[in-house]
């Protein structure tokens, strides 16, 4: 038996998969959207079709009128999803696509995203390891509680299955020390557990290991820079397999610019906005979580509204794009830099697989360093994995479509068939 269901409970949607790993076969799959706010589902190639509109967001920003603190955490908290209903919602759609809910799993697999230092591999779930995902919902306030929520309702609908937690985090365990550790007070960084974790992990072992598929060469021999860039959005160098360098910390706060978080900003901005601007803590987490990145400065989280306002005259818009490429060009040079070389960099995600403008626009002006793209490679609308440089690019540019599903559907297999 080696049927297993993936649970991906995100901040504001459910994507499953239901996975034969005899022949790695997808059964059933789908996406429940804008959980809690009417909105649908879709099943069957859902994971291929065009998923929300404005996930995490609301449709625009708040205008300067309506941002007090407080009706700014209010509006968002009220759309707080309601991730029971969403199991529910998935369940129906494994029923409508033909599933038997009595035929037996191997396993149960969930995305959980923060796993912090307990928890460096696949692990099946126990009261202990819930309660443990539930503490860390404080360093990932958007990912861990619905990851939680799917794994208790899927504990109820599927007694006897191991329920098995795949851990964003699990891959950045190999991250050196100088990479993880912050320059701060070494007893305070200590007692309270401040170090950089790193995230999407599930995403870059899966697109690396499909890159070195691409290029026909050894994992183990190659220098990557590896972009997942979907709503949440960060890079990591990948040396030889193992995450060496990542742009996301202590939370899924830091790094790149990303639907409605901003990454990197002078940690003086907060105390001056808690100081000046009377922000209480919570009011600074739920801006950053919430109101930053696109959203915030170009008033969509979605970067294709994002790129429409901009072409319709939008300024804010319009430099909302540009300082999102402008993150990620420099996250190029820096890693390029940590890595001593590259043989690729890669895109994956949302953005990274069909953002043709944002892979052109981060990499241009970098022939210096040996990166060209080939503009026809790049804009063409291929679903596959591919190379998007010219063949004078002495750093090969790939596209690689990323599948966290399966790649959590076959560590979970591997937990509870063992070694
Ligand atoms: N088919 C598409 N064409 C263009 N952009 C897309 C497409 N699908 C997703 N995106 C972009 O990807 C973003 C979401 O990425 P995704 O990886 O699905 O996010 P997440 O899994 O973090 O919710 C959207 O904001 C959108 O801009
Ligand atoms: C860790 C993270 O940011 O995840 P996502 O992209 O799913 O929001
Ligand atoms: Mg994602």
């Amino acid at each position: 038996m080696s049927r297993v269901l993936v649970v991906n409970s995100g901040s504001s949607s459910l994507k499953y998969q239901l996975i034969e790993l005899d022949g790695e076969q997808v059964l059933a799959s789908g996406l429940v959207e804008r959980i809690g706010e009417g909105g649908g589902s879709s099943v069957g190639d859902g994971l291929e079709s065009p998923p929300i509109d404005a996930r995490h967001t609301r449709d625009s920003k708040p205008s300067p009128t309506d941002s007090t603190v407080a009706s700014v955490a209010d509006d968002f908290r009220n759309s707080v999803p309601d991730h029971e209903a969403a199991f529910q919602v998935m369940l129906t759609g494994l029923q409508e696509q033909g599933i038997d809910l009595d035929e037996p799993l191997a396993a149960v697999g969930h995305r959980v995203v923060h796993g912090g230092a307990r928890f460096l591999e696949p692990t099946v779930v126990t009261d202990e390891v819930k309660r443990e995902i539930d503490e860390l919902s404080v360093l990932a306030p958007l990912h861990n509680p619905p990851n939680l929520a799917g794994i208790v309702a899927a504990e109820a609908t599927f007694p006897g299955v191991p329920q098995v937690a795949v851990f964003d985090t699990a891959f950045h365990r190999t991250l050196p020390p100088v990479a993880r550790t912050y320059a701060i007070d070494a007893d305070l960084a200590e007692r309270y557990g401040i170090r950089r974790f790193g995230f999407h992990g599930i995403s870059f072992e899966y697109v690396s290991g499909e890159a070195a598929r691409f290029l026909g060469r050894s994992l183990a021999d190659l220098k990557l820079i590896v972009f997942h860039l979907g709503n949440g959005a960060s890079v990591t160098a990948v040396d030889g397999g193992r995450s060496v360098e990542t742009s996301m910390g202590l939370t899924p706060l830091e790094g790149l610019m990303m639907g409605t978080r901003g990454g990197d900003i002078d940690p003086g901005v907060l105390l001056h906005l808690q100081r000046e601007g009377g922000l209480t803590a919570d009011a600074v987490d739920t801006l950053l979580n919430h109101g930053s990145g696109l959203l915030g400065l170009g008033g969509f989280g979605d970067i294709r509204d994002v790129q429409k306002a901009a072409a319709a005259g939008d300024a804010h818009a319009a430099l909302a794009f540009e300082v999102y490429q402008h993150r990620i060009r420099g996250y190029v040079g820096s890693y390029l830099a940590q890595l001593g070389r590259a043989d690729a960099i890669v895109f994956t995600a949302g953005v990274g697989e069909n953002n043709a403008s944002v892979r052109a626009g981060s990499l241009a002006g970098l022939e210096g360093l040996g990166i060209r793209i080939d503009a026809a490679l790049n804009e063409s609308e291929s679903r596959a994995a591919r190379a998007i440089s010219s063949d004078d690019s002495a750093i090969a540019v790939l596209v690689i479509p990323t599948n966290e599903e399966l790649e959590i559907a076959r560590q979970a297999l591997a937990v509870v068939t063992g070694p």
